[in-house]
């Protein structure tokens, strides 16, 4: 392929919150070598300042990518998430700046699975607060609320990759599986889709929570969520922190109408290691907490790595935005001796006819182009004769509603 309009060296990637290093490995073999690695989230302050030259960057869930913080961001290309939320990125306001957001939608949704399948067989064996005791040298060697997996009815909210994952492997214990999902979905194994939530919560012995965070899913439990559940139900949270009213499940606990419930995600999450975890849940020894680490297996996360890092360098190379989220998805073939040319536009009619009448006037040859849109932007990947792409690129900067218009080699 020919030169890259950038000097790769000169391509600043950020990566956060200790992605993997398979990360880096990808990036580098891709030939980019400019990369700020840290191991933690960074402050307000420190995010300013490094993500101001950056081209790249990589992040986890804790780092907040605000619309304030993009516009500051003035080199950036391209945001990876690494990992399947992205409601840590204003989505909307990278795509009207014209930044494509990626992420890894199912690297790690078989460690999310197999943990709740293990909290599932805990819980319901009374085992968190047994071991609690233990700690504390009691005894409690009794089979007082301690029943098995078969036969009981879990229920999986949101039936998307990690709930259907879910509910095979708990079918495999012999689980009944019924779920809520606000599409109707094709039901895996034997499981069964009901029609309302309160339907979900009347039937299930143990509540699983597997929908991202968006608005209809704020606070989606609370306090008549849970008073709805089964006497003696239990609940699991692997999905956002929000989604919950935290002191309303730790009321449902303390009552006892929640016999125990395991939680990965918190409304407010500690920023690094270092940091005290605040909770009203903790202490409470019939709750399992884990510090969000639902996808944190040596798997997932060099998966990830590889797959997250893969998009942004195959964008950063030729443009790709197969699977991105909040972007038009183009993916277009390079041709021999052309230069590639990006451009990306608010969605208004008649952009790609006037690049292509302005392309005409000046006798500039179209070897190939692919426009996809969006509600709110359109994108252009095209091809022109490598001896016209300087001339190509400054038409392209005037058409009106450019966002941003670059050669790429
Ligand atoms: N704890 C962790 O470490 C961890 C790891 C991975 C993912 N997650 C979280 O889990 C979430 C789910 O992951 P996934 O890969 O299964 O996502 P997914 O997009 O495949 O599935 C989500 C499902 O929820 C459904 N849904 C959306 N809104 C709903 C609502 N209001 N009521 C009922 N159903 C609704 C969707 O239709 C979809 O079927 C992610 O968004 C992420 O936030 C957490
Ligand atoms: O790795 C993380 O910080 C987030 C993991 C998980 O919540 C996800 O969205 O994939």
């Amino acid at each position: 392929m020919a030169k890259h309009s950038l000097d790769k060296d000169k391509i600043k990637i950020l990566l956060l919150e200790g992605v993997h290093q398979s990360a880096v490995d990808v990036f580098e073999r891709a030939g980019y070598s400019n990369i700020e690695y840290h191991k933690a989230s960074l402050g307000e302050d420190q995010l300013l300042e490094s993500i101001k030259d950056a081209h790249f960057v990589g992040l986890r869930s804790r780092t907040q990518l605000t619309a304030q913080v993009l516009n500051h961001a003035e080199k950036l290309v391209a945001i990876g998430c690494f990992c399947i939320g992205t409601n840590q990125v204003d989505l909307s306001a990278a795509e009207k700046l014209g930044i494509p957001v990626f992420n890894a939608p199912f690297s790690n949704t078989r460690s999310v699975a197999e943990l709740v399948l293990g909290e599932i067989i805990m819980l319901l064996r009374g085992i968190p607060q047994r071991n609690a005791q233990c700690h504390r040298g009691g005894w409690l060697k009794s089979a007082n609320g301690s029943v098995e997996a078969r036969g009981k009815t879990l229920g999986v909210v949101g039936y998307g990759h990690i709930g259907t994952q879910l509910g095979i492997l708990a079918e495999t214990l012999g689980m009944r599986v019924i779920f809520f999902d606000i599409e109707d979905k094709l039901p895996l194994g034997n499981a069964s889709q009901v029609h309302s939530l309160n339907e979900l919560l009347a039937n299930a012995d143990v509540v699983s929570l597997h929908v991202p965070e968006t608005p209809s899913t704020k606070d989606m439990f609370a306090e008549a969520e849970f008073s709805k559940m089964r006497q003696g139900g239990f609940f699991i949270n692997a999905s956002r922190g929000t989604v919950v009213d935290i002191d309303a499940l730790a009321q449902a606990i303390k009552s006892g109408h929640i016999a125990g419930a395991a939680v990965d995600v918190f409304p407010v999450e500690p920023k690094s290691n270092d940091d005290e975890f605040v909770s009203p849940l903790r202490g409470l020894d019939n709750v399992i907490l884990t510090p969000h680490i639902g996808g944190s297996t040596a798997e997932a996360q060099e998966n990830i790595g590889i797959e997250v890092a893969g998009k942004l360098a195959k964008y950063s190379d030729n443009g790709s935005t197969l699977s991105a989220v909040n972007f038009p998805e183009v993916s277009l073939a390079p041709h021999a001796g052309a230069s590639r040319l990006l451009h990306i536009h608010q969605n208004r009619p008649g952009v790609l006819i006037k690049i292509n009448q302005a392309f005409s006037e000046k006798g500039i040859n179209i070897a190939a182009q692919y426009l996809q849109t969006t509600a709110e932007i359109g994108y252009v990947v095209m091809e022109v004769d490598s001896d016209q792409a300087q001339e190509a690129l400054d038409e392209l900067k005037q058409i009106e509603g450019t966002i941003r218009a670059r050669v790429l080699f």
